[in-house]
Protein backbone atom coordinates (compact mmCIF):
# COMPACT_ATOMS: atom_id res chain seq x y z
CA UNK A 1 0.00 0.00 0.00
CA UNK A 2 1.53 3.42 -0.97
CA UNK A 3 -0.67 6.40 -0.13
CA UNK A 4 1.23 9.14 -2.15
CA UNK A 5 0.73 11.69 0.07
CA UNK A 6 3.35 13.43 2.87
CA UNK A 7 3.16 11.56 5.94
CA UNK A 8 2.69 13.16 9.16
CA UNK A 9 2.67 10.49 11.96
CA UNK A 10 3.05 6.97 12.16
CA UNK A 11 1.16 5.14 15.22
CA UNK A 12 1.15 1.49 16.46
CA UNK A 13 -1.88 0.80 13.96
CA UNK A 14 -2.47 3.82 12.30
CA UNK A 15 -0.47 6.57 10.22
CA UNK A 16 -1.65 10.03 9.31
CA UNK A 17 -0.92 11.82 5.70
CA UNK A 18 -1.33 15.80 4.81
CA UNK A 19 -3.82 15.55 2.07
CA UNK A 20 -4.12 19.33 1.93
CA UNK A 21 -4.62 21.25 -1.83
CA UNK A 22 -4.69 24.64 -2.37
CA UNK A 23 -8.04 24.32 -3.17
CA UNK A 24 -9.12 22.16 -0.22
CA UNK A 25 -6.02 23.39 2.93
CA UNK A 26 -6.31 21.91 6.32
CA UNK A 27 -6.91 18.33 5.21
CA UNK A 28 -5.77 15.28 6.23
CA UNK A 29 -5.60 11.24 5.96
CA UNK A 30 -6.49 9.20 8.66
CA UNK A 31 -5.29 5.84 7.70
CA UNK A 32 -6.03 2.70 9.84
CA UNK A 33 -4.03 -0.41 9.01
CA UNK A 34 -4.99 -4.01 9.40
CA UNK A 35 -1.78 -4.26 12.50
CA UNK A 36 -2.99 -5.01 15.87
CA UNK A 37 -1.30 -4.59 19.23
CA UNK A 38 -1.15 -6.72 22.32
CA UNK A 39 0.51 -6.08 25.73
CA UNK A 40 1.94 -2.95 24.00
CA UNK A 41 3.24 -4.97 20.96
CA UNK A 42 2.85 -4.80 17.55
CA UNK A 43 2.11 -8.22 16.31
CA UNK A 44 3.61 -9.70 13.14
CA UNK A 45 0.36 -10.92 11.56
CA UNK A 46 -2.20 -8.77 10.41
CA UNK A 47 -5.98 -9.31 10.96
CA UNK A 48 -7.78 -8.99 7.53
CA UNK A 49 -10.22 -6.32 7.44
CA UNK A 50 -9.52 -4.50 10.96
CA UNK A 51 -8.83 -1.09 9.44
CA UNK A 52 -11.70 -1.21 7.43
CA UNK A 53 -13.38 -2.58 10.52
CA UNK A 54 -12.53 0.04 12.77
CA UNK A 55 -12.85 2.88 10.35
CA UNK A 56 -16.50 1.96 9.14
CA UNK A 57 -17.15 1.64 13.03
CA UNK A 58 -15.98 5.46 13.29
CA UNK A 59 -17.47 6.63 10.66
CA UNK A 60 -20.77 5.29 12.04
CA UNK A 61 -19.77 6.69 15.66
CA UNK A 62 -19.59 10.00 14.03
CA UNK A 63 -23.48 9.77 12.84
CA UNK A 64 -24.64 8.82 16.00
CA UNK A 65 -23.22 10.83 17.88
CA UNK A 66 -23.67 14.20 16.05
CA UNK A 67 -26.86 15.13 18.13
CA UNK A 68 -24.61 15.21 21.28
CA UNK A 69 -22.01 17.68 19.78
CA UNK A 70 -24.35 20.06 18.63
CA UNK A 71 -25.76 20.33 21.75
CA UNK A 72 -22.60 21.48 23.08
CA UNK A 73 -22.18 23.59 19.79
CA UNK A 74 -19.59 21.46 18.76
CA UNK A 75 -18.60 19.29 15.89
CA UNK A 76 -16.51 16.35 14.47
CA UNK A 77 -13.63 16.06 12.16
CA UNK A 78 -14.97 13.54 9.50
CA UNK A 79 -15.22 15.10 5.79
CA UNK A 80 -15.58 12.00 3.64
CA UNK A 81 -14.94 8.24 4.01
CA UNK A 82 -15.49 7.64 0.94
CA UNK A 83 -13.01 10.11 -0.95
CA UNK A 84 -10.08 8.79 -0.51
CA UNK A 85 -7.42 6.85 -2.04
CA UNK A 86 -8.43 3.72 -3.74
CA UNK A 87 -5.64 1.60 -2.18
CA UNK A 88 -7.15 2.35 1.25
CA UNK A 89 -10.68 2.48 0.14
CA UNK A 90 -12.85 1.47 3.21
CA UNK A 91 -10.17 2.15 5.79
CA UNK A 92 -9.25 5.57 5.77
CA UNK A 93 -10.98 9.36 6.45
CA UNK A 94 -10.51 12.49 5.23
CA UNK A 95 -10.72 14.57 8.24
CA UNK A 96 -10.18 18.74 9.11
CA UNK A 97 -6.87 19.38 10.22
CA UNK A 98 -7.29 20.90 13.60
CA UNK A 99 -5.17 22.64 16.11
CA UNK A 100 -4.73 19.48 18.73
CA UNK A 101 -5.56 19.89 22.33
CA UNK A 102 -2.91 18.63 24.44
CA UNK A 103 -5.44 16.35 26.11
CA UNK A 104 -6.51 12.48 26.40
CA UNK A 105 -10.24 12.71 27.29
CA UNK A 106 -10.83 9.30 28.90
CA UNK A 107 -14.14 8.47 30.22
CA UNK A 108 -14.71 5.61 32.70
CA UNK A 109 -17.45 3.58 33.36
CA UNK A 110 -15.89 1.00 34.96
CA UNK A 111 -13.43 0.18 36.95
CA UNK A 112 -10.69 -1.70 35.09
CA UNK A 113 -6.77 -1.53 34.10
CA UNK A 114 -4.94 1.83 35.98
CA UNK A 115 -8.52 2.83 37.30
CA UNK A 116 -8.43 -0.23 39.47
CA UNK A 117 -5.04 0.35 41.07
CA UNK A 118 -5.68 4.12 41.62
CA UNK A 119 -9.03 2.85 43.59
CA UNK A 120 -7.07 0.50 45.48
CA UNK A 121 -4.66 2.74 46.56
CA UNK A 122 -6.90 5.74 47.50
CA UNK A 123 -10.59 5.01 47.33
CA UNK A 124 -11.13 7.49 44.35
CA UNK A 125 -10.16 8.04 40.84
CA UNK A 126 -8.81 11.26 40.40
CA UNK A 127 -10.98 13.76 42.84
CA UNK A 128 -13.74 11.70 42.50
CA UNK A 129 -14.55 9.68 45.83
CA UNK A 130 -16.00 5.84 44.81
CA UNK A 131 -17.90 3.82 47.09
CA UNK A 132 -15.79 1.05 48.99
CA UNK A 133 -16.12 -2.35 48.08
CA UNK A 134 -15.89 -2.22 44.14
CA UNK A 135 -13.63 -4.51 42.01
CA UNK A 136 -12.18 -4.98 38.67
CA UNK A 137 -14.82 -4.62 36.33
CA UNK A 138 -17.42 -2.96 38.84
CA UNK A 139 -19.35 -0.33 37.14
CA UNK A 140 -19.08 2.94 38.91
CA UNK A 141 -21.72 4.79 40.23
CA UNK A 142 -21.39 7.54 37.54
CA UNK A 143 -18.65 7.57 34.30
CA UNK A 144 -15.67 9.65 35.72
CA UNK A 145 -13.44 11.62 33.81
CA UNK A 146 -9.94 10.73 33.44
CA UNK A 147 -7.80 12.75 31.42
CA UNK A 148 -4.31 12.28 30.54
CA UNK A 149 -0.91 13.91 28.69
CA UNK A 150 -0.44 12.40 25.30
CA UNK A 151 2.71 10.12 25.55
CA UNK A 152 5.25 10.08 22.69
CA UNK A 153 5.29 7.34 20.51
CA UNK A 154 5.89 4.06 22.32
CA UNK A 155 5.32 5.58 25.91
CA UNK A 156 2.45 5.35 27.90
CA UNK A 157 -0.09 8.12 28.28
CA UNK A 158 0.25 9.98 31.78
CA UNK A 159 -2.49 10.48 33.93
CA UNK A 160 -3.24 14.44 34.64
CA UNK A 161 -5.78 15.90 37.46
CA UNK A 162 -8.49 18.41 36.26
CA UNK A 163 -6.17 21.21 37.40
CA UNK A 164 -3.63 20.32 35.05
CA UNK A 165 -6.05 20.25 32.15
CA UNK A 166 -7.24 23.78 33.15
CA UNK A 167 -3.69 24.45 32.92
CA UNK A 168 -3.37 23.56 29.47
CA UNK A 169 -6.74 24.40 27.36
CA UNK A 170 -8.21 27.21 30.72
CA UNK A 171 -11.18 26.43 32.63
CA UNK A 172 -13.95 27.04 30.56
CA UNK A 173 -12.21 24.66 27.89
CA UNK A 174 -11.75 22.20 30.64
CA UNK A 175 -14.94 22.08 31.75
CA UNK A 176 -16.06 21.50 28.16
CA UNK A 177 -14.09 18.91 27.42
CA UNK A 178 -14.88 17.01 31.02
CA UNK A 179 -18.63 17.79 29.95
CA UNK A 180 -18.54 16.59 26.53
CA UNK A 181 -16.58 13.83 27.04
CA UNK A 182 -18.82 12.31 29.76
CA UNK A 183 -21.81 12.87 27.18
CA UNK A 184 -20.54 11.29 24.31
CA UNK A 185 -19.05 8.10 26.42
CA UNK A 186 -22.61 7.86 28.27
CA UNK A 187 -24.43 7.85 24.53
CA UNK A 188 -22.19 5.63 23.36
CA UNK A 189 -22.22 3.13 26.31
CA UNK A 190 -26.20 3.32 26.20
CA UNK A 191 -25.64 2.14 22.39
CA UNK A 192 -23.51 -0.35 23.22
CA UNK A 193 -25.65 -2.03 25.99
CA UNK A 194 -28.59 -2.81 23.73
CA UNK A 195 -25.86 -4.27 20.98
CA UNK A 196 -24.66 -6.68 24.13
CA UNK A 197 -21.22 -4.95 24.67
CA UNK A 198 -20.29 -3.09 27.95
CA UNK A 199 -18.61 -0.19 26.54
CA UNK A 200 -15.72 0.04 30.09
CA UNK A 201 -14.09 3.30 28.81
CA UNK A 202 -12.92 5.32 26.06
CA UNK A 203 -10.45 7.44 24.82
CA UNK A 204 -11.59 10.53 22.62
CA UNK A 205 -9.15 13.23 21.30
CA UNK A 206 -10.44 17.10 20.46
CA UNK A 207 -9.17 19.67 18.44
CA UNK A 208 -10.42 23.42 17.70
CA UNK A 209 -11.28 24.64 14.43
CA UNK A 210 -11.49 28.15 15.22
CA UNK A 211 -12.90 28.55 18.44
CA UNK A 212 -15.19 25.67 17.80
CA UNK A 213 -14.45 22.30 19.79
CA UNK A 214 -14.38 19.51 17.23
CA UNK A 215 -14.06 15.84 18.37
CA UNK A 216 -10.96 13.92 16.12
CA UNK A 217 -9.39 10.77 16.23
CA UNK A 218 -10.95 7.77 15.84
CA UNK A 219 -13.70 7.13 17.80
CA UNK A 220 -15.36 4.42 20.28
CA UNK A 221 -13.53 1.79 18.19
CA UNK A 222 -12.48 -1.61 20.27
CA UNK A 223 -8.74 0.23 19.94
CA UNK A 224 -9.80 3.54 21.62
CA UNK A 225 -12.08 1.48 23.78
CA UNK A 226 -12.43 -1.39 26.45
CA UNK A 227 -14.89 -3.49 25.01
CA UNK A 228 -16.45 -6.56 27.40
CA UNK A 229 -19.23 -8.87 26.02
CA UNK A 230 -22.37 -8.10 28.39
CA UNK A 231 -23.15 -11.51 28.22
CA UNK A 232 -20.07 -12.40 30.18
CA UNK A 233 -19.73 -9.47 32.27
CA UNK A 234 -18.98 -10.77 35.92
CA UNK A 235 -16.92 -7.99 38.16
CA UNK A 236 -13.97 -9.61 40.23
CA UNK A 237 -11.72 -10.06 38.00
CA UNK A 238 -10.44 -9.06 34.52
CA UNK A 239 -12.80 -9.12 32.41
CA UNK A 240 -12.62 -10.75 28.84
CA UNK A 241 -11.81 -8.17 26.01
CA UNK A 242 -14.42 -8.50 23.05
CA UNK A 243 -11.45 -7.84 20.54
CA UNK A 244 -8.50 -9.34 21.67
CA UNK A 245 -9.03 -11.92 24.00
CA UNK A 246 -8.52 -14.77 21.51
CA UNK A 247 -5.24 -13.07 20.57
CA UNK A 248 -3.75 -12.47 24.39
CA UNK A 249 -4.94 -16.01 25.26
CA UNK A 250 -3.12 -17.91 22.70
CA UNK A 251 -0.01 -15.18 23.84
CA UNK A 252 -0.23 -16.15 26.89
CA UNK A 253 -0.96 -19.69 27.25
CA UNK A 254 -0.10 -21.35 23.72
CA UNK A 255 2.81 -19.55 22.26
CA UNK A 256 5.54 -19.41 24.70
CA UNK A 257 6.18 -15.76 24.44
CA UNK A 258 8.11 -13.87 27.15
CA UNK A 259 6.38 -10.67 26.15
CA UNK A 260 10.10 -8.81 25.64
CA UNK A 261 11.20 -10.71 22.57
CA UNK A 262 9.79 -10.27 18.76
CA UNK A 263 6.06 -11.42 19.28
CA UNK A 264 5.13 -14.51 17.07
CA UNK A 265 3.19 -14.82 14.51
CA UNK A 266 -0.38 -15.78 15.40
CA UNK A 267 -2.00 -19.04 13.80
CA UNK A 268 -4.48 -19.03 11.54
CA UNK A 269 -7.34 -20.33 13.70
CA UNK A 270 -6.71 -16.98 15.86
CA UNK A 271 -6.66 -14.72 13.21
CA UNK A 272 -9.91 -15.98 12.17
CA UNK A 273 -11.39 -15.75 15.00
CA UNK A 274 -9.74 -12.40 15.93
CA UNK A 275 -11.36 -10.52 12.45
CA UNK A 276 -14.91 -12.69 13.82
CA UNK A 277 -15.08 -10.14 16.67
CA UNK A 278 -14.03 -7.36 14.78
CA UNK A 279 -16.73 -7.93 12.16
CA UNK A 280 -19.24 -9.32 14.70
CA UNK A 281 -18.81 -5.85 16.83
CA UNK A 282 -19.64 -3.83 14.05
CA UNK A 283 -22.71 -5.65 13.10
CA UNK A 284 -23.87 -5.84 16.98
CA UNK A 285 -23.50 -2.22 17.35
CA UNK A 286 -24.74 -0.72 13.97
CA UNK A 287 -26.68 -3.17 12.51
CA UNK A 288 -25.41 -2.95 9.35
CA UNK A 289 -23.41 -6.17 7.58
CA UNK A 290 -20.00 -5.94 6.93
CA UNK A 291 -19.35 -5.86 3.18
C1 LIG B 1 -3.09 10.78 17.46
C2 LIG B 1 -3.47 10.86 16.05
C3 LIG B 1 -2.68 9.96 15.15
C4 LIG B 1 -3.38 9.30 14.19
C5 LIG B 1 -2.70 8.41 13.35
C6 LIG B 1 -1.33 8.21 13.50
C7 LIG B 1 -0.64 8.91 14.48
C8 LIG B 1 -1.31 9.80 15.33
N1 LIG B 1 -3.38 12.26 15.55
C9 LIG B 1 -4.43 12.93 15.06
C10 LIG B 1 -3.99 14.16 14.66
C11 LIG B 1 -4.79 15.27 14.08
N2 LIG B 1 -4.15 16.45 13.89
C12 LIG B 1 -4.82 17.49 13.37
N3 LIG B 1 -6.12 17.41 13.00
C13 LIG B 1 -6.80 16.24 13.15
N4 LIG B 1 -8.10 16.17 12.72
C14 LIG B 1 -6.14 15.12 13.71
C15 LIG B 1 -6.87 13.90 13.89
N5 LIG B 1 -7.44 12.90 14.03
C16 LIG B 1 -2.64 14.19 14.94
N6 LIG B 1 -2.28 12.99 15.47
Amino acid sequence: MSVELPLLARGKVREIYDASTPAAPDRLLLVASDRISAYDHVLPTPIPDKGRVLTQLSVWWFEQLTPVLESFGASHHLISATDVPDDVAGRAMLVRRLEMLPVECVARGYLSGSGTKEYARTGSIRDVALPAGLVEGSRLPAPVFTPSTKAEVGEHDEAIDFAAVVSAVGAGRAEELRELTLALYSRGAEIAEAAGIVLADTKFEFGLDGDELVLADEVLTPDSSRFWPASSWSPGAAQPSYDKQYVRDWLTNESGWDRTSTPPELPDDVVAATRERYVTAYEQLTGRSFA
